[in-house]
């Protein structure tokens, strides 16, 4: 079966410091595929590469059998790779409708049903700037970015960095609803209890580079965290 992602000896980095070596992957559709790895091993680095923020210096990757290792974010998202980095998730200077609708010329909101329904304070302050919300509020508004955007593959980085038990779980319903559909995820995550529920495969980085994979089981927590030392 071929991949719907394929990631073939990627490298890249900042400047001339290489901090992404060599790295192979692969997503399917319908799955939920997990970067985990301590602070600094590259995750945010690599899933950069993959999203085209940064310009690989070497390797590939494919969407679907299309080479996207030339094009910008831009193009890789109109060929179905949806982003929602670490850092920078929204417009502070614009409404919180803005952050959700300007990137579609129709600005229908009805593409946020579902979450809406799920993630309510979203919809309660569409009105106020987003710059007000709180850290875990914006990592909420740009998960619902990315998930009602029409993208066969969604990159998340760090989705419950600051959000409270409860709206983890709900990100991991959606996660789980869409990968029943067939949408495939490439998720990058600190928090096991996400991994645990919602990944078919985790690869584990170190120095920039994967030096350990495994798909679910019973004990994929306590491997991860003896691995990770947590
Ligand atoms: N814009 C940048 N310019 C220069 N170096 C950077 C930049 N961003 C990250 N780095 C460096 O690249 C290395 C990997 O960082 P990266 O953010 O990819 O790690 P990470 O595994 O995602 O870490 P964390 O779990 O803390 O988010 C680090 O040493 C970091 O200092």
């Amino acid at each position: 079966m071929t991949s719907l992602l394929r990631v073939d000896g990627l490298a890249g980095g900042y400047g001339d410091v290489t901090v992404v070596r060599d790295v192979s992957l692969r997503v399917d559709g319908g799955q939920a595929v997990f970067l985990a790895g301590r602070n600094g091993v590259g995750k945010s680095t690599l899933v950069k590469l993959i999203a085209g923020q940064l310009a690989a210096t070497g390797g590939t990757t494919t969407l679907d059998g299309r080479d996207m290792t030339a094009l910008p974010q831009h193009g890789r998202r109109l060929h179905g790779i949806g982003y929602a980095p670490q850092e920078g998730v929204v417009f502070d200077d614009l409404s919180i409708l803005d952050n959700l609708t300007l990137h579609y010329p129709d600005r229908d909101l009805n593409r946020y049903g579902d979450l809406f329904r799920l993630f309510p304070r979203i919809e309660e302050r569409l009105q106020q700037m987003a710059g007000t919300l709180s850290g875990g509020e914006k990592k909420i508004l740009s998960f619902c970015r990315a998930l009602a955007e029409d993208t066969p593959l969604v990159i998340l980085d760090e989705p419950s960095e600051g959000v409270q038990p409860e709206n983890i779980d709900r990100m991991a319903r959606v996660i789980l609803d869409q990968k029943a559909r067939g949408r495939a995820f490439l998720v990058v995550e600190q928090n096991l209890t996400l991994v645990e529920d919602a990944a078919d495969h985790v690869y584990l980085l170190d120095h920039g580079e994967c030096v350990f994979e495994t798909g679910r089981s019973n004990d994929l927590r306590e491997d991860l965290s003896k691995r990770l030392q947590i």
